[in-house]
């Protein structure tokens, strides 16, 4: 799925119009039909209270059609018009003309209106701004949203939460509409899966209000969901006469006093994954537990007992993971840079290898080309430098892989893959999935993909997309407090089930559409 800047949302809107040979008051009829029917199918005609609560623009204008149609319906509708601005937008007009035609009479509040009664049983609609905020609200509409928020009344907004820009981050979080639920058109807008815009926004939801599908399909979008309907093209079977020569060999590489244990996940999740073989390089200290923990895996070690001193320069037909517990002592660290300027092909690098590389920037040069890095926000923090502001990390995200040729993970609740010029937004996970080794299994994942012949693009955005999936098939049987690392690498095999598609298409579906609607629970 795409998602649209504001410029192409309205661009989307314009194609509509000419192609379909219908008004701007047209579209939004249809577009306010749709949320009448999404709100009637629930409501049933239940007598609650409903609190519209419009702008003066298009957003206003979607909020009047609603009033006017649930009216219409016999539900007990209040419509307030937040007067915070005299410019009102033509369509807004029309609408406003067509309710006072049918006697429903708005109550208009500015800054000196009294916040009107509110109860927890009522449904408020919050059609106040939508992609046309462009400025600060002023600190009276900051109040009204404090004030709707406080109420405990569910909060349905259209297209956006109020308050909310589609294209930067909010200045005053408890300023914005933090909304139950949005219907919003065009697509799911990118503030939706940023930590601090997505946590104003519980769910979302796409309602498809007939934009023309010719400007949609072509249209080309810096950021795209990825969802298990399009990976199913990407997942490769496993043919008859293939042996575990063809599946490619696994080399992951890390560890240390104390931290085999990542080592000895990444390992597994590269079995899992399908690589043919895998081996774990350790320091002495790991020997003997990895042998005895994972009899499928073959075991090399370095010298140096608690951490490398030199690692190993991988044969042609390995592909390394490299970083896990690794640790950053100054013998590893040499260690390391050697070991970097001989790599050719694509590797993975993880934790220390990351922390090793930003405490020496001079060897950037030196990743291998499609290489895949997987820094958590610490690790990521120490790459790029401090960001004021989840749009500033993804732009310097962006321009980090850009210009080393990378692909670069934000990791998170929504996992953000990052490769020439483009981000890639992962549709699975749950917070159970903030757990110790967690990221560890994602490597091991991606390594393991990478070795058996995916490209390095492909095997990024599977195995977030996989790792993301485990957990939320794990997390069903678990809860969120009581899943592991170790619970997630239990859950790989029935998300590559799922996505092989030996579940029905529509079980897969069903999944889909409950993690792509739900942000937060
Ligand atoms: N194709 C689609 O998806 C469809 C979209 N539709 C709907 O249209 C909505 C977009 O409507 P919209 O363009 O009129 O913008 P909206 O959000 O109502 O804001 C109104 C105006 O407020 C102003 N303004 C901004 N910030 C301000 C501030 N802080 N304080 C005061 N004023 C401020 C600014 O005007 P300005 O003052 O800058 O000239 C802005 O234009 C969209 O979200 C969806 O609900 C559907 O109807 C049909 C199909
Ligand atoms: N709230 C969340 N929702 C979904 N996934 C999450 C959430 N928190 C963390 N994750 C995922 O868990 C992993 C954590 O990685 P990381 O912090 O490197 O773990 P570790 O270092 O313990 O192995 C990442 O893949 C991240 O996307
Ligand atoms: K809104």
């Amino acid at each position: 799925m795409k998602i649209l800047n504001r410029a192409q949302i309205y661009e989307a809107d314009k194609h509509t119009l000419a192609a379909q040979e219908i008004s701007s008051t047209d579209l939004m009829e249809r577009a306010a039909t749709r949320i009448f029917e999404w709100l009637d199918k629930r409501l049933q005609g239940a007598p609650l209270n409903i609190h519209i609560f419009c702008g003066i623009g298009n957003n206003g204008g979607d909020g009047l059609v609603l009033a006017r149609q649930l009216v219409e319906h016999g539900y007990h509708v209040e419509v307030y018009v937040v007067k915070y601005s005299t410019s009102r937008s033509p369509e807004f007009l029309t609408n406003l003309k067509r309710l006072k035609a049918r006697k429903i009479w708005p109550e208009y509040l500015d800054s000196d209106s009294p916040i009107p009664e509110l109860s927890p049983e009522d449904l408020i609609v919050d059609c106040v701004f939508g992609i046309g905020l462009n400025r600060p609200p002023e600190p009276w509409i900051g109040l009204l949203f404090q004030a709707l928020n406080s109420s405990k009344a569910f909060i349905l907004s259209i297209d956006m939460p109020s308050g909310m820009y589609m294209d930067r981050p909010v200045e005053d979080s408890e300023k914005v509409i933090s909304a139950s639920h949005v219907l919003t058109f065009g697509g799911p807008k990118l503030v939706f899966f940023l930590p601090q815009t997505g946590s104003l926004v519980r769910q979302w939801e796409v309602l498809d209000i007939g934009l023309d599908k010719g400007y949609l399909q072509g249209v080309e979008a810096q950021y795209t969901m990825i969802q298990g309907g399009q990976l199913q093209s990407a997942y490769r079977t496993r043919s008859k006469f293939s042996h575990k020569g063809t599946y490619g060999h696994a080399l992951i590489v890390g560890g240390s006093q104390g931290k085999i244990g990542a080592v000895a996940l990444a390992s597994k999740a590269a079995l899992l994954s399908g690589a043919g073989l895998v081996t774990a390089c350790v320091p002495e200290c790991g020997y003997i537990p990895l042998q005895s923990l994972l009899p499928e895996v073959m075991v090399q070690t370095t010298p140096g007992m608690e951490q490398h001193v030199e690692l190993p320069e991988g044969a042609a037909g390995q592909t390394m993971g490299i970083g896990m517990g690794m640790g950053t002592g100054p013998a590893v660290q040499k260690a390391f840079l050697s070991w970097l300027k001989l790599q050719k092909k694509p590797v993975l690098l993880d934790a220390d290898a990351l922390n090793i590389l930003s405490a020496n920037p001079e060897a950037f040069p030196f990743i291998p080309g499609q290489s895949i890095l997987t820094p958590h926000p610490g690790e990521l923090k120490r790459l790029l430098g401090a960001w004021k502001d989840d749009f500033e990390k993804l732009d310097k995200a962006l321009e980090f892989a850009l210009k080393w040729k990378c692909i670069l993970l934000i990791k998170g609740a929504h996992t953000v893959v990052l490769h020439s010029g483009k981000g890639e937004i992962n549709s699975t996970g749950n917070p159970g999935m903030a757990t110790a080794g967690s990221g560890d299994v994602l490597s091991g994942i991606i390594t393991g993909l990478l070795a058996s012949g995916y490209p390095p693009i492909q095997a990024a955005r599977l195995g977030v997309y996989l790792h993301g999936r485990a957990g939320d098939i794990m997390a069903k049987e678990t809860g969120y407090e009581a899943l592991t690392a170790s619970g997630i690498l239990s859950g790989i095999g029935a998300a590559f089930k799922e996505l092989s598609g030996e579940v029905t298409q529509t079980e897969v579906q069903d999944e889909e559409s409950e993690n792509t609607e739900v942000t937060e629970d």
